[in-house]
């Protein structure tokens, strides 16, 4: 009982660990630290094989593709590596190998580059698509983003299909440059090179990602039809030749004792590489003998990721300050007497939350250790008690807000005391920036810096006084002419009449995304009927849990909140459910599996995809035997090969219209014969 309770909260502990680190970019946790929070769960589920639960992460690779992208499903999968962290383990790791193969075996020892994992696909010597690994079998479509990547070859000299992987990184120099600017713009920091380069391949806008100078080093040949190679060293140089940027000095080695040394001698250069290498990867060299080895479901046996270890200090606490985040979390900070960590000079070390500090019992004047784990802000490990002196000073969280006095909470279930005042100004450039955010109201013209502007001068201070710009107000910001002031006004304008789900998604209730809000918007109908709504009532409502529920609830407690609402009332904007997608659209593509391909002459590929949804269809990403017909447009290339390979229909775009505006699931049945 008490081991199924212990697993079971790990599962819960690595599932919320996964979120920060894959999905929001923000890790809590050291590498280290996660690393055995696994390793329990792994030996746990190891003795107890009975109580293993299918949905255990142990058998699951990274975080959830985002909904934001198109999905695409990997022609390999794309998994993870299991970890050595001593030179025992990586003997360890040498004697299965050797036992398993029982012959001579070579390895490739490789950087272990710490960026984001992508998997590029070309096809007749053009780049074709690449997306995130996801979890490991479904992606995220970033192939506009990875186009703007300089170091990603977008034509190559081979007409064969073929498949690669590499890691998408920015170098220490350009991250230092990249943060020196948003310094001086007032933005907030990028914490590391890795959460940088995540962040600016998963942009929705492609601008963006193309102003930040991302970098790739590509490590593997996935795949490459009708390409066959002895050893990976060869496809390593065969991708070389056709002009990728291959990880830089691996080196082959034979016996497990070079490929320490090896790693020895990098685990102490490291430093004077310009990009962040978080370990070194042993892999076998030979294809044969890997085909052999096999997977597990998570990842190849013929590899392992060294982790470098993380460097600790000690040194003392001079104080602890705090300051208020993008979602008005605020976060404990210490502040530390300087010292030298992993090549750089350390001052400050996140104290996470309230209940690290008193977890660990941190006080102010408390002697520490800090350690900086390569690919994370520095962290206290522990106070060394031994050396209290007395003098220590215990830290309590603010009751106020330090930007906006306004009363701090604790929400139940949550770590983070914080600010839930809509008008604190902390927050509301980042609110603003969410308000008008392309899945919210969709407001044309409004840029971070343009924000940041109308907010110094004074010109708005929340959300609803968008609404009261007026052309003569903004045709004279830098950077305005007559022009684009009259395109904001005019998309403002037009903005008001935005469907109900997209001002409830611009509101920024936590918990509450795109889908979240339609939900409401489709059960309540009118933003008075969500205000008003009870607990229960919400919870009742499909996919809505407790949480999403109790901070729809928090929410709309809050008086600043709902005086923002009723200002934009006045001001015009619409608070009604214009269409209501989900009652009024018959479900005929119920239980359909509709694949997309090509460009279309006149929908948008994420209209046909929403179109198709709004009638119970299923847009998915790769053509089989199951799919219930594919839509395709110009230029369809493999998929529409396949289809028709396996006799799957294809239709043009005016028969999916025509199908569309069907009643029945059975007309559109009949229709497809
Ligand atoms: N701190 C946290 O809260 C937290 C949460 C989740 C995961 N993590 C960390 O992430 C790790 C799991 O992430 P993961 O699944 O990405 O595994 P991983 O980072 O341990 O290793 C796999 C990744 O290494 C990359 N890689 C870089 N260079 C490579 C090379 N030369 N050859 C092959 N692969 C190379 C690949 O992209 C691959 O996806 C954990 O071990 C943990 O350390 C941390
Ligand atoms: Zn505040």
């Amino acid at each position: 009982m008490a081991i199924e309770k212990r697993i079971n909260e790990l599962i819960d502990l690595i599932n919320y660990h996964n979120e920060k680190y894959y999905n929001q970019d923000t890790p809590e946790l050291s590498d280290y630290e996660y690393d055995n929070l696994m390793k329990e769960l792994i030996n746990l589920e190891q003795e107890n094989p009975n109580l293993k639960r299918i949905d255990s992460p142990t058998s699951r690779v990274g975080g959830k593709p985002l909904d934001k992208f198109e999905q695409i499903i990997h022609k390999i999968p794309m998994l993870s590596l299991s970890n050595a962290y001593s030179d025992q383990d990586l003997k360890d790791f040498d004697k299965r190998v050797r036992d398993m193969v029982s012959e001579e075996v070579e390895y490739v020892v490789e950087f272990k580059i710490d960026g984001l994992s992508v998997g590029l696909t070309y096809n007749d010597g053009i780049f074709e698509k690449g997306a995130t690994r996801g979890d490991g079998v479904v992606g995220e479509d970033v192939s506009q983003n990875l186009m703007t990547v300089k170091s990603i070859p977008l034509k190559i000299d081979e007409d064969n299909e073929i498949v690669v992987r590499g890691e998408v990184y920015i170098s220490k120099q350009n991250f230092k440059n990249v943060n020196e600017n948003q310094e001086e713009l007032g933005l907030q920091l990028f914490a590391n090179p890795r959460n940088l380069a995540a962040g600016s391949l998963r942009q929705l806008d492609s601008k963006l990602t193309s102003k930040r100078p991302l970098d790739i080093f590509v490590f593997n040949l996935e795949h490459g039809e009708n390409i066959e190679f002895k050893s990976h060293s060869q496809s390593l140089e065969f991708l070389k030749n056709l002009g990728f940027a291959v990880s830089p000095n691996y080196k082959v080695c034979n016996k497990i004792e070079a490929v320490i040394d090896f790693i020895n001698y990098w685990t102490e250069n490291r430093e004077k590489l310009d990009f962040e290498i978080d370990g070194m990867v042993i892999k076998v060299n030979k294809l044969s003998q890997r085909e052999f080895m096999g997977y597990t479901a998570k990842s190849p046996r013929w590899a392992i990721a060294y982790k470098f270890p993380a460097e600790r200090k000690k040194t003392k606490i001079i104080d602890i300050i705090v300051e208020v985040g993008r979602t008005g979390n605020i976060t404990p900070t210490a502040v530390l007497e300087p010292v030298r960590l992993a090549g750089t000079s350390v001052s400050r070390a996140t104290l996470h939350n309230e209940d690290y500090i008193k977890e660990k019992d941190i006080k102010i004047n408390d002697t520490v250790l800090v350690q900086k784990a390569g690919d994370i802000i520095p962290q206290v490990i522990e106070v060394i008690k031994e050396e209290r002196s007395g003098e220590e000073i215990e830290f309590e969280m603010p009751k106020e807000c330090p930007v906006c006095n306004e009363p701090t909470v604790r929400l139940d279930g949550e770590a983070a005391v914080k600010c839930i005042n809509m008008s604190c100004p902390a927050q509301i450039r980042r609110g603003i920036i969410h308000f008008v955010s392309r899945d919210a109201m969709n407001i044309d013209g409004l840029g971070e810096s343009i924000i940041t502007l109308l907010l110094n001068e004074k010109i708005i201070e929340d959300i609803a006084d968008l609404y009261n710009i007026k052309k003569e107000d903004v045709i004279n910001l830098e950077r305005m002419g007559d022009k684009s002031a009259t395109n904001l006004v005019n998309s403002i304008e037009k903005s008001k009449s935005n469907d109900l789900w997209r001002l409830i998604n611009g509101l920024g209730i936590k918990f509450v995304g795109v889908k979240g809000a339609k939900i409401l918007a489709s059960n309540f109908k009118d933003i008075d009927e969500i205000i008003n709504a009870s607990n229960e009532k919400l919870i009742e409502l499909d996919e809505f849990g407790e949480t999403m529920a109790n901070s729809v609830i928090q929410f709309f407690k809050e008086e600043k909140n709902i005086n923002v609402i009723e200002k934009l009332k006045n001001a015009g904007v619409n608070t009604k459910v214009i269409v209501d997608e989900n009652a009024s659209i018959p479900k005929i593509f119920e239980g359909m599996k509709i694949v997309l391909t090509g460009t279309l002459p006149t929908l948008k590929r994420n209209d046909a995809k929403e179109m198709i949804e709004a009638r119970g269809g299923k847009a998915t990403a790769s053509v089989s035997k199951s799919t219930t017909f594919v839509l395709a447009g110009e230029e369809a290339g493999s998929k529409l090969t396949k289809a028709n390979e396996l006799g799957v229909k294809v239709v043009d775009e005016d028969i999916f219209i025509k199908l569309t505006n069907l009643e029945s699931k059975e007309e559109v049945q009949n229709e497809l014969l």
